[in-house]
């Protein structure tokens, strides 16, 4: 496999507006819809037959809106899905994507359950609280979440980057470490010292937007939605 480029958060972001801007002309919600996809087909394919419900907890950007697509994906899969959003966007992207998921019976909390209720009754947890726009110390309510999560026992699938890891130095806050990380279009510098099971998802980058950038990416088999790029993974080795 070639090598994966990780990008810093100036490049994230940086081709992020290239991709919706005038050239490439993609819509944040159809990014957003074929990332919240690669999310749910990866959780499928990683943890088929999860017992128990899946909680996912949605920060206030587009990792949040992420979280909230594959949430509803994962309902037509089969999963029992719970969402957690405590500070909800007052734009139309977001309340029409609140209105999809209450469509699928997703039931929305008006809290965290505690530690030992998340042991008892989920079998995974979404993090799709930041991505790759996270800055600086974490600010409430979402400190508190995530000193929660750096506790509980339930294993943890995290959007893009694990919440509250600098995106380039990685977990210098000594925070939690997902179970699953799943960098969308391409996996970010404070990923690259991740152990655990890495796949990545986002399949929607043009050929010429990887030209223009200099990007390379793993190549994606068929019609898959994901690429396993973990440290671990044979096919991974050079
Ligand atoms: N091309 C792609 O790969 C696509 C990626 N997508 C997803 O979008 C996120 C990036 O989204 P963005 O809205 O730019 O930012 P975040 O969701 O990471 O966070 C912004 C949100 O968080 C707040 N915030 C920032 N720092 C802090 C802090 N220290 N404490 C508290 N709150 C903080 C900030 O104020 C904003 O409200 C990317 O990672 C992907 O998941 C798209 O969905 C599709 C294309
Ligand atoms: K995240």
């Amino acid at each position: 496999m070639k090598s994966i480029k990780y990008l810093t958060q100036h490049e994230a972001i940086v081709m992020d507006q290239l991709l919706m801007g005038d050239k490439y002309k993609f819509p944040t919600e159809s990014l957003m819809e074929l990332a919240g996809l690669s999310v749910a087909s990866i959780i499928q394919k990683v943890y088929p037959n999860i017992s128990k419900k899946v909680l996912t907890i949605c920060g206030p950007g587009n990792n949040g809106g992420d979280g909230l697509v594959a949430s509803r994906h994962l309902v037509q899969f089969g999963y029992d899905v719970e969402i957690f959003y405590p500070k909800k966007t007052d734009k139309k992207l977001y309340h029409d994507l609140v209105c999809q998921c209450k469509h699928e019976d997703i039931k929305f909390l008006g809290e965290l359950p505690d530690n030992s209720l998340l042991s008892k009754e989920y079998g995974l947890i979404v993090d799709s609280i930041f991505g790759y726009s996270f800055k600086g110390d974490i600010r409430a309510p979402f400190d508190k979440i995530i000193e929660q999560l750096s506790k509980t026992d339930v294993p943890i699938a995290s959007v893009d980057m694990p919440s509250g890891w600098d995106v380039e130095a990685g977990n210098i806050k000594n925070l939690f470490t997902p179970a699953l990380l799943i960098s969308l279009a391409a996996p970010k510098k404070g990923a690259e010292s991740f152990e655990g099971i890495h796949y990545l998802g986002g399949r929607f980058l043009p050929k010429e937007f990887l030209r223009e950038t200099n990007l390379t990416i793993p190549k994606y088999n068929g019609c898959d939605q994901f690429v396993n790029i973990s440290k671990n993974n044979n096919n991974n080795k050079n």
